[in-house]
């Protein structure tokens, strides 16, 4: 014996609400898209020139009227299709998806209103004929939230049916929901999902009640006290497409259509064109910049019902700097109908909507006009993303994108020009390597960029790697300690006890001593990071596991164990008078808060143990300065 699952429609409903939907306000949108649809079917049936209408009417108990001109449905339709949930007359079987021309396909949409109304009542008068050619009786089919639904046949000229072919939805409100089908509500949701729908939408709307919304008014009529008047929501052709006398006009149309649906200014648009996905729209560049990480959200339109205002995913990530306004006929929704569903079409889209966008960022950064340069000022970080993937970008970003070097915020054109024909570029992958490094690399003649910034190391990297005509490549401590003169052997020789004992003093901080004399003067030290410390440090790990015979091997292979370098510079007077005191406390303490100094001239804020070094070496030199009748460092001299 087979039998059928028993469902409970309150739990559907439930889950429909909490789970499917975002807000019961899509109610109005399912009814629309039905009345859409059953046009649609009407239209195949009839030809092109049936009649396309949609009146909302709210009812005095506080309900809601949905009268379409659609194709209507006989007994048998209504007996099939509305009492079994799931089941859809626009779903392709074969196929398993919505057949194009429909909006709906999943048979779900109609409990939707449940969310809102006790009751939903469907009168409909069938377009099609019965093979007798006698006109199929009209029918009434009225659901209620308990799952219980009574269908019945009525008389043709019964007041309650409609006139013509089409069918009329009742809701009767559900407590507490019944300001979800207050006129106004009605009016505002109804405007918003259905402006651009390619019908002929209206909602009557009471005199004493109109908020003053501008808009085509049609026929008025009295009903009852209050006069009322039909006020038309659609008819409008996509924005877009709109016809216009100028090309001025239509920049001025658009940007105004941007300000009042996304509520900015745009600093530019894309026109944007796929057919393949039946897509079309616009591309609104923003005029401040924004967070990589902030979610782009686009407002999409699928045949012309609105989707969504927050879609994302729809254009690739590093196109964060635009939203979108389109209208698309192949893409799928999901069955909330509220996102897009992630299939071949559309990954093939948001491949197409990335290049548009990418050829436009091109064509305009290409050009050294003020459009370009507005859009580097406010996007470049999106620039900077782009140009992480994409080579043409990166070879344009490599000549337009600012960067801070030492020769001040510049491109790498720029930063070439400033320097001796063919000298090489030096970049840092942190900002506080830049901060160390650039005062003696600018006093060198070296030219340096800082990488530290979002993106910038990894660009860089690219640049270096794929065109080397830049003679780009990482900044290394021998870089820089090349441009470091070695100190005469003579003075070697008569610093070399006190770099011995301030070298030991700094062994705790796995800093090695060596001293250099170099430009800037003013600059007493500067601190090299050696990046193949870490490779020592594993060596070292290695050293420590090996063998006796082994260990010794590897330990004279490794090298130095320090992993940075304090270079004192030998020019500077400070250094000097350090290097000349031969009190052993004034000694570790001077060198100490060297350490330090150079530390802090990196940017990089201090550990704790740094801040009770500079602490400590800082009460040692202020008590020897203060003890009466003695100047430590002249003391020693
Ligand atoms: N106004 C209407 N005129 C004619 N037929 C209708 C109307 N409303 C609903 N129907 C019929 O009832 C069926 C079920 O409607 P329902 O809204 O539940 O699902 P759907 O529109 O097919 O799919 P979806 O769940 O994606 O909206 C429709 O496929 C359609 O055949």
């Amino acid at each position: 014996m087979t039998s059928t699952f028993q469902v409970d429609l309150h739990g559907v409903v439930d889950l429909l609400a909490r789970h499917l939907y975002s807000s019961p306000r899509v109610y109005l949108r399912e009814l629309l898209q039905n009345g859409v649809d059953a046009i649609t079917a009407r239209r195949g049936l009839a030809g092109e020139d049936a009649p396309a209408t949609i009146r909302l009417r709210p009812l005095p108990d506080g309900g809601l009227e949905v009268a379409d001109s659609g194709v209507g449905l006989t007994l048998a339709e209504a007996g099939e299709l509305l009492a079994t949930i799931g089941r859809s007359s626009k779903r392709d079987v074969e196929l398993g998806t919505g057949r194009e021309e429909f909006l709906g396909q999943f048979g779900i949409g109609l409990l939707s209103a449940f969310m809102v109304a006790d009751e939903i009542e469907l009168t409909s008068r069938s377009a099609r004929s019965r093979p007798d050619g006698e006109a199929p009786a009209p029918v009434r089919w009225r659901g209620f939230a308990d799952g219980s639904y009574e269908l019945t046949e009525v008389a043709a000229d019964d007041p309650t049916v409609p006139a013509e072919p089409g069918s009329i939805v009742r809701l009767r409100p559900r407590r507490d929901m019944d300001h979800w089908l207050a006129p106004a509500t009605v009016t505002a949701l109804a405007q918003d999902f259905g402006s651009l729908l390619p019908v002929d939408l209206q909602v009557e709307v009471r005199l004493d009640l109109d908020d003053g919304t501008p808009g085509p008014r049609g026929s008025s009529a009295v009903d009852g006290d209050a006069r009322t008047v039909w006020r038309r929501l659609s008819g409008r052709e996509l924005p877009w497409q709109e016809r216009h006398a100028t090309p001025a006009e239509r920049d001025a149309a658009l940007t105004r259509y941007a300000e009042q649906t996304l509520g900015f200014t745009p600093l530019a648009r894309i026109d944007l064109d796929i057919p393949v996905a039946g897509l079309s729209g616009v591309a609104y560049v923003l005029p401040a910049a924004v967070s990589p990480t902030t979610p782009s959200s686009h407002r999409v339109y699928l045949k012309r019902m609105l989707l969504g205002t927050k879609v994302d995913d729809l254009l690739p990530p590093w196109a964060f700097f635009v939203r979108c306004v389109l209208d698309a006929s192949a893409l799928r929704p999901t069955a909330s109908r509220e996102g897009l569903y992630e299939d071949e079409v559309l990954l093939a889209t948001r491949e197409a909507l990335g290049a548009q966008v990418r050829a436009w960022a091109l064509a305009t950064l290409a050009e050294d006009s003020p459009a370009g340069r507005a859009f580097l000022r406010v996007h470049h970080l999106a620039v900077r993303a782009l140009a992480l993937q994409d080579d043409d970008m990166l070879d344009l970003a490599a000549r337009v994108l600012p960067f801070e070097t030492t020769e001040g915020t510049g491109t790498l054109t720029d930063l070439q020009a400033a320097l001796p024909e063919g000298a090489r570029l030096l970049w840092t992958p942190s900002v506080e390597e830049f901060r160390r490094v650039a005062p003696v690399a600018a006093a060198q003649g070296l030219g340096l960029v800082n990488g530290g910034y979002v993106y910038d190391a990894d660009l860089l990297e690219r640049i270096s790697n794929r065109f080397p005509r830049w003679r780009l490549s990482p900044v290394t401590s021998s870089d820089v300690s090349q441009a470091l003169l070695e100190v005469d052997p003579l003075r070697e020789l008569e610093i070399a006890g006190t770099v011995q004992a301030i070298d030991a003093a700094l062994a705790p901080q796995d800093c090695e001593v060596i001293v250099r004399a170099y430009e800037p003067s003013v600059l007493p030290a500067m601190l090299l990071h050696d990046r193949d410390g870490d490779h020592e440090r594993e060596a070292r790990a290695t050293v420590e596991a090996a063998d006796d015979l082994w260990g010794q091997v590897l330990a004279e292979l490794s090298g130095p164990a320090r992993s940075r370098q304090l270079v004192l510079n030998d020019t500077n007077d400070t250094v000097r008078s350090l290097l000349a005191t031969t009190d052993p406390q004034v000694r570790e303490a001077g060198a100490q808060s060297l350490y330090v100094t150079a530390l802090l001239l990196s940017g990089r804020p201090l550990r704790s143990s740094e801040a009770t070094l500079m602490n400590g070496s800082l009460a040692v030199l202020l008590d020897r300065a203060l003890r009466p009748g003695t100047t430590p460092l002249e003391e020693n001299r």
